[in-house]
């Protein structure tokens, strides 16, 4: 994977230096959640049993399939939820209890926004931060998320993607120790992307801890630390976002319908190789220099003069392929 990742983190002036995966409690633990819809006809588990920790500092980012349970899950970490199993602590706090001096700590983004229709960006913005003791500089992330010339639009008229810039400046400006957001990036465009994701590390530089959706699998290779990987309710993978994919592949080619018992016996028991399309072939796992050998020598034998490619899944394919099971299951 080369995506590069967004600029290094500025630590914010004047704020206290929280420790990245600093040990003991992590500021976001759940343990065994399970999120239940009451639906017709019959109940939907969206969420089947999650474990999840979110370091000071760290960046994880869940990703999977429509309907893989992001949103139920996010729902149960900002407190809008009660989950119907399992516990989740936010701060040490269960999120659904929690008062208003808890929720100060926590910055949230979800879908629906939340922000009052009638009233102007920057009267939104400067309420928010009337709400924390000591508030980012309400003019400086107002320029950074661009919406520093739209301070008397009422939010209605705002676009939606001007409204989600404008919901992340109300996360943000509280600086808080854990930010949850569904899918933030959802309506923005490039430039306000990368600004967003240049908040986030800046933020996780400074010890919070941000638990984030997406489906723009390219910003979650920028900038998350870690991704979860969930369909149906379940985390299927977990891991740093170069890696969280799995086994390398070894793609070759051949004239089609070449037999590969001769490979299978080179390349020993237990090889999994095969033909994936009419002369493309695919062998999974970790591969050395012999085995690479066996594949050439294979592929001459067999009359084939195309090469060999070594590459590991991409995020995309790995969600491409848990929707289609997803969908097959269900
Ligand atoms: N209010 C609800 N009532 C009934 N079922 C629901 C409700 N909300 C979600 N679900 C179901 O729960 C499952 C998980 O939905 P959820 O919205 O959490 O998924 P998601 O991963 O956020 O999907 P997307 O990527 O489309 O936003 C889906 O099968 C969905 O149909």
């Amino acid at each position: 994977m080369t995506a590069s990742r967004v600029p290094p983190a500025t630590r914010s002036s004047g704020a206290p230096s929280r420790a990245p995966g600093a040990a003991g409690t992590a500021p976001v633990e759940v343990v065994g959640l399970r999120r239940t819809h009451p639906a017709r006809p019959r109940p939907v588990v969206a969420v089947d049993g999650v474990d999840l920790r979110v370091a000071a500092g760290e960046v994880v980012a869940l990703c999977g399939p429509n309907g893989a349970g992001k949103t139920s899950l996010l729902d149960c970490v900002s407190g809008m939820r009660r989950p119907d199993g399992g516990t989740v602590r936010v701060v040490g706090v269960d999120p659904y209890r929690a008062g208003p001096a808890t929720r100060a700590r926590v910055g949230v983004v979800l879908p629906d926004l939340g922000l009052p229709a009638a009233a102007p960006a920057r009267a939104v913005l400067a309420h928010h931060a009337a709400m924390h003791a000591r508030p980012r500089p309400v003019a400086e992330l107002a320029e950074r998320l661009g919406v520093d010339d739209l301070g008397r639009t009422a939010v209605r008229r705002l676009s939606s993607g001007q409204r989600q810039r404008l919901a992340v400046a109300c996360a943000l400006v509280g600086r808080p120790e854990v930010l949850v957001m569904d899918e933030p990036t959802a309506a923005l465009d490039p430039e306000g992307r990368r600004a967003v994701l240049t908040l986030v590390r800046e933020a996780a530089e400074d010890g919070c801890a941000v638990l984030w959706s997406s489906h723009t699998l390219l910003d979650v290779e920028r900038a998350a630390d870690r991704v979860l990987v969930l369909a149906r309710g379940r985390v299927l993978a977990d891991g740093p976002p170069d890696r969280v994919t799995g086994e390398e592949v070894v793609r070759f080619e051949a004239p089609p319908g070449s037999p590969l018992d001769g490979l299978r016996a080179a390349l020993g028991a237990g090889t999994d190789v095969r033909e994936t399309s009419p002369g493309s072939f695919e062998l999974r796992g970790s591969r050395g220099a012999q085995e690479l050998v066996s594949i050439a020598s294979w592929q001459a034998g067999n009359g084939a003069r195309g090469g060999i490619t070594l590459a590991r899944p991409s995020l995309e394919e790995l969600v491409l392929r848990l929707g289609d099971e997803q969908r097959h299951a269900s």
